[in-house]
């Protein structure tokens, strides 16, 4: 392996109530940019947070070898809760102390260099979603986790979010990406993780997977290995509209889970 895992799950089992959202999921993230894919409910913002220890596993390890600096860590959540009342300057600026880092450069990086002296409040979705990115990659962290970063954003705004991780994994940055914007995988991912149920159902570098699965692309990848029968696919939008184009009932289904399939 040319690359150092930046983190690692061994063996991640996370149970809510229970019931098993993610099951014995192990996985070495490397730098570049690992997209984590599957239908609704199949464990992608879940492995995320275990990623990044928001949240504690129920059984298995998580590590991070590779994450270092004064802030290891950056992660998107799926709702960030920004403090109204502040413009995206001072919002990151609170942030950007803490690890001496520059409000304004991470602005300008994430394209929203204009957007300074808004307040939070008044900043569309969109923007809100590249403030968030821009807040998670502060301080330069080796490992950074953005959950559908291009959720919710029009062709030219997500286009950019998604090109703001590839850039930020040219180095030695480990950038893992929850998405349903199947397009933009292909474009910019260099490793897939696919979900199914909460396991592992395929997880290597992206043009491996598409060969030795015979797919075109990372839409043929997800309909061979999550089997959906459906014309719908994940959509080409991320979030809301890519939601809507999800129809794999079982998968969807939040809460059901089937336990006993074990492919990984
Ligand atoms: N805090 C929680 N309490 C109870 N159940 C939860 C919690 N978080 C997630 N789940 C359940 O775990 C399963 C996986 O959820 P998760 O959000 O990880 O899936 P996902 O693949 O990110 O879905 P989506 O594509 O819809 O965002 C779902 O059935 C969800 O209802």
């Amino acid at each position: 392996m040319p690359d150092e895992p930046v983190a690692a799950l061994s063996e991640v089992t996370r149970t809510y109530g229970g019931v098993p959202v993610l099951e014995s999921v192990s996985l070495a993230v490397e730098p570049g940019v690992t997209a984590v894919i599957g239908p609704n409910g199949s464990g992608k913002s879940t492995l995320l947070r275990a990623l990044v220890g928001a949240t504690e596993p129920t059984a298995g390890e998580v590590r991070h070898p590779g994450a270092t600096g004064p802030k290891p860590i950056g992660y998107l959540p799926q709702r960030v809760p920004f403090r109204e009342g502040f413009t995206a300057r001072e919002t990151l600026a609170f942030y950007a102390r803490l690890v001496g880092d520059d409000p304004d450069a991470a602005l300008e990086r994430i394209g929203l260099g204009d957007a300074g002296d808004r307040r939070v409040e008044a900043l569309s979705g969109g923007m809100r979603r590249l403030l968030g990115i821009a807040q998670a990659v502060l301080g330069d962290p080796s490992l950074v986790a953005l959950d559908e970063p291009a959720s919710g954003l029009d062709p030219g705004m997500r286009e950019r979010a998604f090109r703001a991780a590839t850039e930020l994994a040219d180095g030695d940055t480990a950038v893992a990406v929850s998405s349903h914007a199947l397009d933009l995988v292909d474009e910019h991912a260099d490793r897939v993780v696919l979900l199914r149920r909460g396991e592992v159902a395929a997880a290597g570098p992206l043009d491996r997977l598409l060969e030795e699965r015979g797919a075109a692309d990372a839409r043929e990848l997800y309909r061979v290995v999550v089997g959906e029968t459906s014309a719908s696919a994940p959509g080409e939008g991320d979030g809301a509209g890519g939601d809507e184009g999800e129809r794999d009932a079982g998968d969807a289904e939040p809460g059901v889970h089937v336990t006993g399939v074990s492919d990984r």
